[in-house]
């Protein structure tokens, strides 16, 4: 069966607690160790504990935060910009973490979000397996759909631990993304405030 590579709803998982850590007793064999050694006896266990919260964005879709609007925002209509989110997400090439933070923006129309929303939004793209511009897309796409606001910006900045750590070692180069939509990508006053606000982030 092949999955959507643009899925980004929710996803039951057909795999069991009991199998998920036979795999890390394998991973840990395989690196060379002994999975009953008394220090990692509980270790697959809690291994599988920690990638059930680390994965846990596949349990519920990132949309369904955003649809409890508020209407009566008093004609507010200039931009609402969330910056600096902690960002913590798992590279799809290696699963090792990429953390960093991300700013989120729109221009509303008639209907705001509350805050709060914003951070569930990127925590819930982040918390499954990802590539950083597929991330931002997704955020951006999300506010889009549901709020329909004049306008989207989102931009993540993160450092990857597969480059910073192994592999190519530039420890401290982070990636910048971006994904603009609606007046903040075509309209250049509302382009520089909004990515005017994330510079000064
Ligand atoms: N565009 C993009 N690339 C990423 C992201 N996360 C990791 N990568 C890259 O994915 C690539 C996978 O490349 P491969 O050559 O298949 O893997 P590799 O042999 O482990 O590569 P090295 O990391 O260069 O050792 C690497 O260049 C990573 O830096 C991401 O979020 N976006
Ligand atoms: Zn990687």
């Amino acid at each position: 069966m092949g999955l959507d590579n643009n899925f980004s709803g929710v996803r039951r998982s057909k795999r069991t607690q009991a199998e998920a850590e036979a795999a890390v007793r394998v991973l840990i064999e395989w690196a060379g160790d002994d999975p009953n050694r008394e220090g990692l006896i509980d270790t697959p266990e809690r291994v599988a504990r920690s990638y059930r919260e680390l994965f846990a964005g596949y349990a519920a879709d990132p949309r369904e935060y955003l649809k409890r609007t508020f209407e009566e925002v008093g004609g507010y209509d200039e931009l609402v910009v969330l910056k600096n989110i902690r960002v913590v997400t798992f590279c799809e090439h290696h699963m090792l973490p990429v953390i960093g933070r991300a700013h989120v923006g729109y221009l509303p129309t008639n209907r705001v979000v509350g805050i709060s929303k914003l951070a569930r939004v990127v925590h819930g793209f982040a918390r499954r397996l990802q590539i950083q511009e597929k991330l931002t897309a997704e955020i951006a796409e999300a506010i889009q759909e549901i709020l329909e606001p004049q306008g989207v910006g989102v931009v993540v900045e993160a450092e990857h631990s597969c480059m910073t750590l192994r592999g190519v070692n530039t420890l401290g180069s982070t990636l910048t993304t971006s994904r603009l939509l609606g007046v903040i990508r075509d309209d250049a006053r509302s382009r520089e405030e909004f990515l005017g606000m994330v510079r000064r982030a």
